[in-house]
């Protein structure tokens, strides 16, 4: 494991964006979204995807120099297509456009379509806080790995959702989840740190738990394996209701910009996203939404035992990382060297 400054990181992913053929400023943008996201805490979705982009890019359903076309735009709401370009820039431009739309209407919606991988949601959330909006993000996800309850296939991607809100005096709160019990590259990074999977994450086609990460991930990949719904196979535990949330994220993000059914097209991903952001002065004073979630987050720690809020962890990860560097598996920085390599651009990692 190798500690890693985040200019490093940083310019080491902008190096291979660039070496691919992204323009400057989406290969900056990509690589702001990656690092915050290694600085999160989040290790499954930030430099560890370069590897997957790489492959989307030789299979031709990634196109670094992609330029966004505007479909609709109307006064509250806008469709982009991204015509399979960077998911992170124009996942940037749709919530910067809510917001703005939130300043002028109360509320703002874009929905995205021909899109790619954007990352970790939170930070787009988030984008809409520094608005002073609240920010909600969705996106369908490329590769199908959850089952519907009842079924046994997998049917559905991890499907995740983002919710951001400003609180008075402190960090936003910041909920980012898949709405399967687990993200698919969360499984992934399990397995690049060698750390055993929880069983009730991953099944294999017989029903039995999977424990080793990478192994996992390959299953899943070939879909051989599900992840779990959030709250877990059947109705016991409330997986039917992981598997509603899951449906609603599809619907959002793919039917409203006339993207794809869950997995990937023949020719093309055609993945959709949505964002939406709402002005938190458009009904009450600016104060009184941040004032009502930081007295929110004091109700919920008044009881006996130690709570976090959503957003805390990965708060607390930046702070360390920030000081300390981004720690990245041998595993991880062999990966990087490699998708270095066949780009021609140079490994500056650890150099
Ligand atoms: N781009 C994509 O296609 C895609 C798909 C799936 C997931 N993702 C990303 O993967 C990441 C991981 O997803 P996941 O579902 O594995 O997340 P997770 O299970 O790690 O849950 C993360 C959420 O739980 C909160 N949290 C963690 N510990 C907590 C505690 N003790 N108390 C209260 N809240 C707590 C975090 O602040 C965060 O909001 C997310 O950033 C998500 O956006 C991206
Ligand atoms: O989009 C994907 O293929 C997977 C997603 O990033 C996830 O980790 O679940």
């Amino acid at each position: 494991m190798m500690l890693v400054s985040p200019e490093v990181l940083h310019e080491q992913i902008v190096a291979i964006l660039a070496a691919w053929g992204a323009p400057a400023h989406k290969a900056e943008a990509a690589a702001d979204v990656m690092v915050d996201t290694d600085l999160s805490g989040i290790d499954s979705h930030g430099v560890a995807m370069l590897q997957f982009y790489e492959e989307l890019r030789d299979s031709g359903r990634l196109v670094l120099d992609a330029e966004p076309e505007v479909l609709e735009d109307r006064h509250g709401f806008a469709v982009l297509d991204a015509r399979e370009g960077l998911g992170h820039p124009i996942a940037i431009e749709a919530m910067k456009t809510a917001a703005a739309k939130a300043k002028r209407s109360g509320i703002g919606a874009v929905a995205v379509r021909g899109s790619n991988h954007f990352g970790a949601l939170g930070y787009y959330a988030r984008l809409a806080v520094e608005e002073g909006c609240i920010g909600f993000v969705t996106t369908a996800t490329r590769t199908k790995v959850a089952s519907a309850t009842g079924g046994v296939s997998p049917v559905l991607g991890t499907n995740p959702l983002a919710f951001a809100a400003p609180a008075a005096g402190a960090e936003p709160l910041v909920v980012d989840m898949s709405t399967s019990v687990v993200a698919l590259n969360k499984v992934r990074a399990y397995g690049l740190r060698g750390k055993p999977l929880p069983s009730g994450w991953v099944i294999d086609s017989a029903g039995e738990p999977l424990t080793d990460g990478l192994e996992a991930y390959e299953l899943l990949r070939r879909g051989e394996a599900t992840i779990c719904a959030l709250g877990g196979a059947g109705t016991e535990n409330g997986g039917h209701k992981g598997f509603g949330l899951s449906l609603m994220v599809q619907i959002l993000s793919s039917a409203l910009a006339g993207a794809g059914q869950p997995g990937h097209e023949d020719d093309r991903d055609n993945l959709g996203h949505f964002f939406m952001a709402i002005d938190v002065s458009a009904g009450v004073s600016a104060e009184t939404v941040p004032s009502y979630v930081a007295e929110l987050i004091a109700n919920v720690r008044s009881g006996p035992g130690e709570v976090l809020v959503p957003g805390e962890p990965e708060e607390a990860s930046r702070r360390m990382r920030e000081a300390e560097g981004i720690p990245v598996p041998d595993a991880l920085l062999e990966g990087v060297r490699g998708v270095a390599e066949r780009a021609g651009a140079p490994f500056l990692i650890g150099a």
